[in-house]
């Protein structure tokens, strides 16, 4: 890890005001935030400000493909001329004032051979020029900070005890950036992030994926036999089910805040019954044992994490992006296959569709004079789909949505994680037991 600093997990930032104010550093901003956006961040998102933001992110990503296809045509082109196109369709004076990035240091990056592109090239770099500061649910050793480290190498990774709070802690600038999970390749969607991204208001700026390579830790000298229950993150428990009963532990499960949270419980209460499901990484920080290495149920256990930022970025067509939209409707399921259509008839290929519970109106009463009254669920979906914004058929189908959907607003439209497959070794026949 690259920050092995270890702070204490932040706290909720709402309600324990002496928290917000301990970070003094942050302070004049936080209460510039506040001064500034009557809105209160805790309230959700309104249909009003989704249209807005969801015009923004076409009309700038529009902006962008304008652009992009004048620099083709006249090339070594004016960058700063770039620069204020951009600002000037989003009402601001400099593209650093609305913290962009700047076009031709990407751009610059690009005709670089020694320096590949990497995700962090298309983030602005923290306002406040130290490291980047980002916030991760969970304590040292899991699972989220080396996903943080993975996505922001050198950051300063800070822990946070709720998702929730890594959304403030961003919001509150004390982050700048928060990386959360938000599915595994074996325990599915973590849904409670899903939620969250409707009710703030952060953007997506970046993805990563990491392979996840489990433990089972004990306290020094324990053995196998000796275990009386297993705790852990519930997705963690999830991805370990049927390992944990070929191991012959049909032994109690209890799901804890996070992987590394558990071991160092069990570290710090010096449970002798207990074992933890976590990282190895987790096994050195709390001074645990490692009783068995790769018990996840699958070699190829992947969890994704999305990276989100204040900001969003600069949507561009050099290299291949994802585009995170959510929307609703209420005119019944035929919208639903006409939204997919929208995107099949353009090519785009969609790599994710999740639906919520429509917090708002959770039922539709569908009155039938002969039959009664039918209670239809109401969904937000989530899609993810493969074509950045600046793509003009990327623009072309979510207008095409917009015309059949209630609300829609766009996540983000971000660089897509390119890094080489590798498996977290230890499949099935390779776990080692001690
Ligand atoms: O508990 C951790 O270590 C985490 O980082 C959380 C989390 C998750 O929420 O899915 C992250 C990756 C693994 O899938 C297991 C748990």
């Amino acid at each position: 890890m690259q920050s092995l600093s270890t702070p204490s997990p932040i706290k909720s930032l709402i309600w324990q005001r002496s928290r917000v104010t301990r970070v003094s550093p942050n302070k004049l901003v936080l209460q510039c935030i506040y001064n500034s956006d009557s809105v209160s961040f805790q309230n959700g998102v309104g249909p009003n400000r989704a249209d807005w933001q969801s015009s923004c992110a076409i009309m700038a990503s529009k902006v962008v493909a304008q652009q992009q296809s004048i620099d083709k045509s006249a090339s070594g082109g004016d960058a700063d001329g770039v620069a204020d196109h951009v600002a000037a369709v989003n009402g601001h004076k400099t593209s650093v004032e609305l913290n962009l990035v700047p076009i031709e240091k990407a751009t610059s990056k690009l005709t670089s051979k020694q320096n590949p592109l990497s995700i962090t090239d298309f983030c602005p770099p923290p306002m406040h020029g130290s490291q980047l500061r980002v916030a991760y649910q969970g304590v040292p050793g899991a699972y989220s900070e080396a996903a943080a480290g993975k996505a922001y190498p050198n950051c300063e990774a800070t822990p946070c005890d709720q998702f929730e709070v890594a959304f403030q802690a961003v919001e509150l600038w004390i982050a700048d950036r928060a990386v959360l999970p938000v599915e595994n390749s074996l325990g599915g969607s973590i849904h409670r992030n899903y939620d969250l991204l409707l009710r703030h208001r952060l953007h997506i700026v970046g993805e990563v994926q990491l392979p996840v390579h489990h433990c089972l830790l004990a306290l020094p000298g324990v053995r196998k036999e000796y275990v009386r229950r297993v705790i852990s993150h519930p997705q963690a428990l999830a991805q370990c089910e049927l390992t944990l009963t070929k191991l012959g532990l049909q032994v109690a499960r209890e799901a804890v805040d996070d992987t590394a949270g558990a071991a160092e419980y069990i570290a710090a209460n010096n449970l002798r019954d207990t074992a933890a499901i976590a990282s190895a990484r987790a096994a050195e920080l709390y001074g645990m044992q490692i009783l068995a290495d790769g018990i996840q149920d699958d070699s190829s256990n992947v969890t994704r994490f999305v990276m989100l930022a204040r900001d969003p970025i600069i949507p561009r067509t050099d290299r291949p992006f994802k585009t995170s939209i959510v929307f609703a409707h209420d005119k019944g399921t035929s919208v639903l296959f006409k939204v997919l259509s929208a995107f099949a008839f353009r090519n785009i290929s969609l790599t994710k569709i999740e639906s919520r519970p429509h917090r708002n109106r959770p039922i539709r009463l569908v009155d039938d004079a002969n039959v009664g009254t039918a209670k239809h669920f109401e969904y937000m979906f989530y899609v993810d789909f493969e074509a950045s914004m600046a793509e003009v058929r990327a623009q072309n189908a979510l207008a095409e949505v917009q015309e059949f959907t209630s609300f829609l607003r766009v996540l983000g439209s971000y660089p897509m994680d390119m890094t080489p497959w590798c498996p977290s070794i230890g499949d099935d026949d390779e776990k080692n037991l001690f």
